[in-house]
């Protein structure tokens, strides 16, 4: 396998970069995209994995350094896995709090029984840009919309994110935790197989 010990995280959400470096460890380094580019690239694919490993190559050729991405979302159940691949975008770039305050209005009156939903994480590792065998991970995680937004932690939908395993809401876990449980935790722990990290 490559040498690891440095990646670039192909994210610009500061969410994301504390989740996966707290369960990388100190063996891996991830360095932020940020440190290299502020411009986000668009995210043109029809799914996680495209988007994902879209994200990383991008990283790899702006830093010259294998890179990671993590493309995630929210599916609904209700509103047929909506908003999925455009969780980031469902109030047209508004941010967090828009966007949970539109799905909340959007399954205004839904009862308990039909709020299922699930968290998606596709994590895509590129050696380099042209990489021809990006290494793709994934992990989901089930739980239901309340009906009102609760906790601190987190970020993007976790306060509106019932775990039926702990009887709190996302943003109500501990950060470790969430890393415990999380989709992005189960995709990590492909992950760190695939790498024999532990
Ligand atoms: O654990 C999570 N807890 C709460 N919300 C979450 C989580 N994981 C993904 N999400 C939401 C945030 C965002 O609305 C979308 C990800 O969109 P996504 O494009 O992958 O990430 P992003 O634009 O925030 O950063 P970037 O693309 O630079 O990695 O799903
Ligand atoms: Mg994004």
């Amino acid at each position: 396998m490559m040498n690891l010990t440095q990646l670039v995280l192909a994210s610009h959400n500061a969410g994301k970069l504390k989740e996966l470096q707290a369960m990388l460890g100190n063996a891996v380094q991830l360095r932020s995209i940020g440190e290299f580019s502020q411009v986000e690239p668009e995210e043109t694919g029809l799914s996680f994995v495209e988007n994902a490993i879209l994200k990383a190559r991008n990283a790899a050729r702006i830093s010259g350094l294998p890179a990671l991405a993590d493309d995630s979302g929210l599916a609904v159940d209700y509103l047929g896995g909506a908003p999925g691949i455009y969780s980031a975008r469902y109030a047209d770039g508004k941010g967090d709090a828009a966007n949970n305050a539109k799905l909340l209005e959007a399954l205004k009156d839904v009862p308990d029984s039909e709020r299922g939903a699930q968290f998606v994480c596709v994590l895509a590792l590129v050696r380099h840009a042209d990489d021809p065998l990006p290494i793709l991970c994934e992990g989901l995680w089930h739980g239901r919309i309340l009906h009102a937004a609760s906790g601190e932690h987190g970020f993007g939908y976790d306060p509106l994110f019932w775990v039926p395993e702990r009887n709190v809401s996302s943003a109500e876990l501990s950060p470790a935790d969430k890393n415990q449980i999380s989709h992005r935790a189960r995709a990590m722990d492909l992950l760190r197989q695939r790498l024999s990290l532990k």
